[in-house]
Formats: C-alpha cells, sequence, structure tokens
C-alpha cells in the first residue's frame, strides 16, 4: 500500500488482506462541515463547481458529493486492495479532528474510490502502471441531499475555523472545454474479432464448465484537445439522470448499477443483467413493446437470476434479513433497457460492516463476471484478451462511520496520463442462448453514453 501526503508514503507492498497498516504520523486531518446556502437547481449544479484538475464526483438527479484538491491518497494492490484501504482509512479516521455541524450521510470526512475488477491483474494499464485501489480524500467536498446543501474542508495539521466563502470562488476555474475533434479505433481486441471470443464463451458454457460469462471490450479515442473531465460530467450529469455520475482518479462514467449503498443500517443494491437496445427516435410506444420483450426473454431472464443470486448470496452473511423482489423490472435509460432487481437488506447490527467491507465482498457480481464466479473469471483472463483495470469494478466513496455508496463502473471510460487518450470500455453477460453479432451490437449500444459524452 502507498499513501500520500500523509500518512507519509510508504513503499508499495502489494500487501494481502490482514497486513497491518503503516503507522500514521500525528499530524491529524482537520475536518469541518458547515451547512451552506442552496445550489442553483439542476442536475449539473455540483458538477459545474469542479475544477478541470482531478475532479471528484458521485452525482445522480443534482445530489451528491463533489470534491477536488487531495488531502491524503491511499493507493492499493492486489487481492488485498479493498481490505487494506479500509484499514488504513480507518487509520487516518483515529487521528482525524471533526466538527460536523450537518450530520448527513457524506458529510464529515469522506473517500472517494475506485478499485480494479481483478486482483491478479499486472495493473500495468495501456499508458502505464495504475494502483489496483485508490481512496482519495479531497481537500474540498460540496454535497447536496434535497434541500440541505453542505461545504466539508479537510487538511492535514489545519485549524477549525469555519471555511470562508472564497472555498466556492470559481473565478479562477478555466472555462469547461470540449476534446474537439474525437478519433475512436478498436483497444485491445478488434471489433470485428470480437463475436469469436464471444462464441467461445458460449462454447465453454454449452460444453458445462461454467453458466454464464461475461465478456468486455475497449475502444480508444484519441482527441484533438486535452479532454476536460468536466465536460463529459456535465454531459453525463444532464442526460443519464437515472444513472450515477462519477469521476474518481480518472475513472469516468455513468453507472446504472449499484453495487451497493450502505446508510444507517439499510443496505441497497440495484442488479442489472439482461439488456435490449433502444434505437435513437424509438418512439414510447416502441419502446414499451421492446421492454415487453424484454421482461418476457428466458435468455435475459437467466442472465438477470445469476445476477440477483450473487448478489443475495453475498450480502447474506453481513444481514439480518433481506428483501429479494420475485420478478424484476425494466430499467429505461436512452441508450439501452435493462432488467433491474432493487435488493435491499438490514444490516446486522452487532457487525456493522462498512460498506467498503460489503463492495469487497460483492465484487464481482456475476452481473460483470458471471456464475461461478472463479470459472468465470478464470475465462475472463484466459480469453478476453484484455486489461479491464478498473472498468466493472467498485467506485464510489465512503465516510467516517463506514456508511457510503459503490457502484459498478459501467458506461465508463479511463482518462490516460496523456490527456487526448481515453479509453471506453462494455462487456456483455454471454449465457447458452446467445448470440455473438447481437452481444457485439449490445456492447456498441453500451458504449453511446461515453462516446456521446466526448460528443463523437
Ligand atoms: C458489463 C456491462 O453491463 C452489465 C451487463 C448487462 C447485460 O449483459 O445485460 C447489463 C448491465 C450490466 O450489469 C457493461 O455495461 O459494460
Amino acid at each position: 500500500m502507498s499513501a500520500t501526503p500523509y500518512p507519509a508514503p510508504v513503499p508499495s507492498s502489494g500487501a494481502s488482506a490482514g497486513t497491518p497498516s503503516p503507522a500514521v504520523e500525528p499530524r491529524p486531518l482537520v475536518v469541518r462541515t458547515t451547512r451552506i446556502d442552496p445550489l442553483p437547481g439542476g442536475p449539473t449544479a455540483l458538477v459545474d463547481l469542479l475544477p478541470d484538475t482531478r475532479p471528484l464526483t458521485w452525482v445522480r438527479r443534482g445530489d451528491g458529493l463533489v470534491g477536488w484538491g487531495e488531502a491524503l491518497r491511499l493507493d492499493t494492490f492486489g487481492p488485498g486492495r479493498f481490505a487494506d484501504a479500509e484499514e488504513a482509512w480507518r487509520a487516518t479516521l483515529a487521528h482525524a479532528v471533526v466538527r460536523d455541524e450537518v450530520g448527513l450521510p457524506g458529510t464529515g470526512p469522506v473517500a472517494f474510490g475506485t478499485f480494479a475488477f481483478d486482483d491478479g491483474g499486472t495493473g500495468e494499464s495501456f499508458d502505464g502502471a495504475r494502483p489496483q485501489g485508490s481512496l482519495v480524500v479531497p481537500r474540498v467536498v460540496v454535497g447536496r441531499r434535497g434541500r440541505v446543501t453542505w461545504l466539508t474542508t479537510i487538511s492535514p495539521g489545519g485549524t477549525l475555523d469555519a471555511p470562508g466563502a472564497a472555498v466556492l470562488d470559481r473565478t479562477d476555474r478555466a472555462p469547461v472545454t470540449s476534446p474537439g475533434r474525437v478519433e475512436m479505433r478498436d483497444g485491445a481486441v478488434d471489433a470485428r474479432d470480437w463475436p469469436e471470443v464471444v462464441a467461445e464463451g458460449i462454447a465453454r458454457i454449452r460444453a458445462g464448465e461454467l453458466e454464464k460469462v461475461v465478456l468486455a471490450r475497449d475502444v480508444v479515442a484519441t482527441t484533438e484537445r486535452p479532454v476536460d473531465p468536466r465536460w463529459l460530467l456535465g454531459r453525463l450529469a444532464e442526460s443519464y439522470t437515472s444513472c450515477w455520475t462519477f469521476s474518481v482518479a480518472g475513472m469516468v462514467g455513468a453507472t446504472p448499477e449499484l453495487l451497493v449503498r450502505s446508510e444507517k443500517g439499510l443496505v441497497t443494491s440495484r442488479v442489472l443483467a439482461g439488456t435490449i437496445r433502444r434505437e435513437a427516435g424509438m418512439s414510447d410506444d416502441d419502446a414499451l413493446l421492446h421492454a415487453a420483450q424484454l421482461a418476457r426473454s428466458s435468455k435475459d431472464l437467466e442472465e438477470h437470476e445469476f445476477a440477483v443470486s450473487s448478489v443475495a448470496r453475498a450480502l447474506e452473511p453481513f444481514c439480518s434479513s433481506m428483501n429479494v423482489p420475485d420478478a424484476p423490472f425494466v430499467l429505461h435509460l436512452p441508450n439501452v433497457m435493462h432488467l433491474a432487481s432493487d435488493v435491499t437488506a438490514v444490516l446486522d447490527p452487532g457487525a456493522r460492516s462498512s460498506s467498503l467491507t460489503l463492495a469487497a465482498a460483492l465484487h464481482p457480481s456475476a452481473a460483470v463476471c458471471g456464475t461461478p464466479t472463479v470459472a468465470a473469471r478464470d475465462l475472463i483472463r484466459e480469453i478476453e484478451g484484455m486489461d479491464r483495470s478498473r472498468y466493472a469494478g467498485p467506485v464510489g466513496w465512503v465516510g467516517a462511520d463506514g456508511d457510503g455508496e459503490w457502484g459498478i463502473a459501467l458506461r465508463s471510460a479511463e482518462l490516460a496520463d496523456d490527456p487526448h487518450h481515453v479509453r471506453l470500455f462494455a462487456g456483455c453477460g454471454i449465457v447458452a442462448a446467445s448470440d455473438p453479432a447481437a452481444e457485439l451490437a449490445e456492447s456498441e449500444a453500451k458504449l453511446v453514453p461515453m462516446r456521446w459524452a466526448l460528443g463523437g
């Protein structure tokens, strides 16, 4: 694990779960939350506050959290990437001095996080080595929940003075810029070869090796001007209002899938699997016909059932009761419709596990990996032909009490160190009845939000 700039940097250890966290310097994080005047309404009010460098975002329908600056960054590696992050976060909090005048989920200390899909990867992304887990504690957080808006400032060794209005002064912000002309090319696997990868997945399922596998592909965008993440975030937050628009350490997107929300003992997970495309210009009547077709499709219902059971199974040990809907509903998005189930549960009060512990237990669900999990992950490693990096991994935030929200980093892109390059991802659940050509078309539909956000 490594942490900068607080606690003092420690060498990366490739540590596994249970490794003691490094000694924490006595300089505490000083955290102050105050209520502030309401922001303008609308889905982009929070993202409109962001600076262009390393913006942190978790917003939906105009509510949520944005942050900037880095009071602390905790990077983790390997199979212990979740446990090490959690331990380092706890160690940090043990020394924090907090005055929180609002007391809502997301007030007080928060860390934004992003984690790699696979712990066995090399950590090499397409443009260099990346940690497989990062928690970023911003210097400034602005949050909104309904009618309440707040400002949190976080500084190592700072004071508890109320932050001045200057923190939100945007006069020095660079204007949001478009990426200009965008060229897209296939990533690790050519689009025309990808159906063969899917066909191999189907063959393995039919041979009885596993029941479901999720296979993904990537596309690399090269832009005329440096990518301003705020350009992407504003467009996504405005148009994908039922999704969670996120940005953490260069992972950006608008995901419709909530791995877990844990709030005051109540746990929620929105499970998606089973998809039908929604073509541009489709009438509402046609959309309803498509939705009805999806709700009856035995292939999609089977895919969905695998995903729901994997979530229920993973949550069970942490919860005293759980509600798993009998049948999914159809979630309508601008580009696709999904079969969706909202699983809810009550956390076992004795353990009160943190949202990060729950995310670690739920990941990877069958919605993004397959069934059985290990066989599916091994097949992904064997045939997918690309490093997923943080695509399809947990992304979100955690607070001081462990409550937080973690989405699955779908409909997402990874910004490269070179600001002219972005890598877009999309994947599809494959079962015995899948058709490779249809899955390619589905993956294209899932690339639409990020292609569109880039302006292409
Ligand atoms: C893997 C992705 O999406 C997942 C796969 C789905 C499917 O196969 O029907 C639906 C929603 C997600 O759980 C993706 O968007 O990349």
